[in-house]
């Protein structure tokens, strides 16, 4: 083959790597090389054994590979399928009601603050560091129905290197906060404004997708309008399904033309193979059909539906109707914003199910590691791109230094690396991610805005 061709190399590591395939849920490949491109793309991987053919075929100096310490593991970038970037504010606090009179008391009353482009910068750049810090190199974001202040967040995700999907959230219904809401024509122009001028300003990994609310807070018009506008513009879209009982029974009063709360989405186009419907705690099996059928993915957000005493998204149903599904923080009701806490979360909801109905098959560490990467890759539709270290995918991934001094785990011993993933999924933070880096390049430590 020619050397020509192929794109140059601008890194080579070796050491321990850690993901998830389609086939298995943990593959660990020790002493293994991965060479990054200047695009920022997995240009090969092999063994450490091949160093010297692997050099003269993608020519990079041996002497210029970068070697990981012996506590040290790669693993792909953390994927955050639904959060709100704007309840940052408030993540910690506000837990003590349920989901719909919470919305009303804080969230409404807090989004609205948004209008103020000062304060927007202040949180999104907060919530976007800490995310990054935390692992998280993919984020699909709701903000506000502010566009400006929506933008906003696109630029600060893009100036600090996260791959993120961002929402201006549609809502021209809102009962109880009359000032947070928009007239059916804003929501229209302004979703159109945010979608052009985001588009506009070609940054690489930020993208707009469609954000009508939820079913509740959206006239039925509203719903069909946005489902036009997403597959006008071949674009993402998110929203919120079945999390709580008692919005469940809301929504058949309101929409009693449908048949399910799945059908009031599908039937207004919103349910497409670029969807991303967050909870879902209560989808009866013939809901998850129609996800399955549409594509439509499903964003499991365990600490909310705890904190907000939502439901238990039952994850191995969801898993055996093949509906593709990630993992969320639902930043602020669930108070981390750490998918690290997800993780934990997932295995925690997991296990109550289990005590429950002790016939439940409660899902492994290594399940819950897939989920938290490569299906929330997958539940965004970007799994061409990342989720795993495939050759040809962009290098997004975490360099994790299980023993970092001051950090949250002791090591007896040596251990083998799935014992130190469990160890790191279970007990680490972001004093353990030395290194963060979105399509190749090192987003963390920060180098750049120089500002703030
Ligand atoms: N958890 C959660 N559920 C919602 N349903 C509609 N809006 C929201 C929100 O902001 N958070
Ligand atoms: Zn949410």
């Amino acid at each position: 083959m020619e050397n020509s061709n192929r794109p140059k190399i601008a890194n080579v590591y070796r050491g321990t790597f850690i993901h998830s395939t389609q086939k298995t849920a943990l593959q660990i490949l020790e002493d293994e090389l991965l060479g990054v491109d200047t695009d920022g793309k997995i240009a090969f991987t092999g063994r450490g054994t091949e160093l010297v053919r692997l050099s003269q075929t993608f020519g990079f100096s041996p002497t210029e590979v970068i070697q990981l310490a012996k506590h040290e593991f790669f693993m792909p970038g953390l994927v955050d399928t639904h959060i709100h970037a704007c309840q940052y504010s408030y993540a910690g606090t506000a837990l003590d009601m349920p989901l719909l009179q919470w919305l009303n008391t804080y969230t409404f009353p807090v989004e609205s603050h948004f209008k103020d482009l000062q304060f927007a910068h202040k949180v999104y750049s907060q919530v976007v560091k800490r995310t990054l810090r935390n692992g998280t190199t993919t984020a699909c974001y709701f903000a506000t129905i502010h566009t400006d202040a929506s933008l906003l967040l696109g630029k600060i995700a893009n100036d600090f290197g996260q791959r993120a999907f961002v929402g201006k959230v549609c809502m021209d219904r809102n009962d109880s906060v009359k000032h947070y809401k928009e007239t059916n024509q804003e929501s229209q122009e302004e979703t159109c404004r945010f979608i052009a001028e985001l588009l506009n300003k070609k940054y690489p990994l930020v993208r707009p997708v469609v954000t009508p609310r939820f079913a509740l807070s959206c006239t039925g018009a509203l719903l069909g309008q946005l489902g036009a506008i997403a597959k006008n513009n071949n674009l993402h879209i998110q929203s919120h399904i079945s999390e709580n009982v008692e919005e469940v029974n809301l929504v058949k009063k309101m929409f009693p033309d449908s048949e399910s709360y799945t059908d009031v989405y599908l039937k207004h186009n919103l349910l497409t193979d670029k969807t991303v419907m967050a909870h879902g705690c209560y989808l009866s099996d013939e809901e998850l059909v129609l996800f399955r059928e549409t594509g439509a993915s499903l964003a499991h957000c365990p600490n909310s539906n705890i904190s907000l005493c939502s439901g238990m998204l039952n994850v191995r149903n969801v898993l055996n109707h093949k509906v593709k599904l990630g993992l969320g923080t639902d930043v602020a009701g669930g108070y981390s914003a750490s998918m690290l806490d997800a993780v934990r979360r997932a295995l925690d909801t997991s296990k109550i199910l289990t005590i429950q109905n002790p016939e439940y098959k409660t899902l492994s560490f290594e399940e819950v590691f897939r989920l938290a990467t490569l299906g929330g890759s997958q539940a965004l539709s970007l799994d061409d791109q990342t989720g795993n270290f495939e050759v040809g995918k962009d290098f997004d991934a975490l360099r994790v230094n299980v023993a970092a001094p001051g950090g949250p785990i002791d090591l007896v011993q040596c251990e083998e690396p799935k014992i130190i993933l469990e160890k790191f999924l279970n007990l680490g933070d972001d004093r353990n991610i030395a290194e963060v880096f979105v399509a190749g390049k090192k987003v963390v430590p920060f180098t750049e805005p120089t500002t703030e």
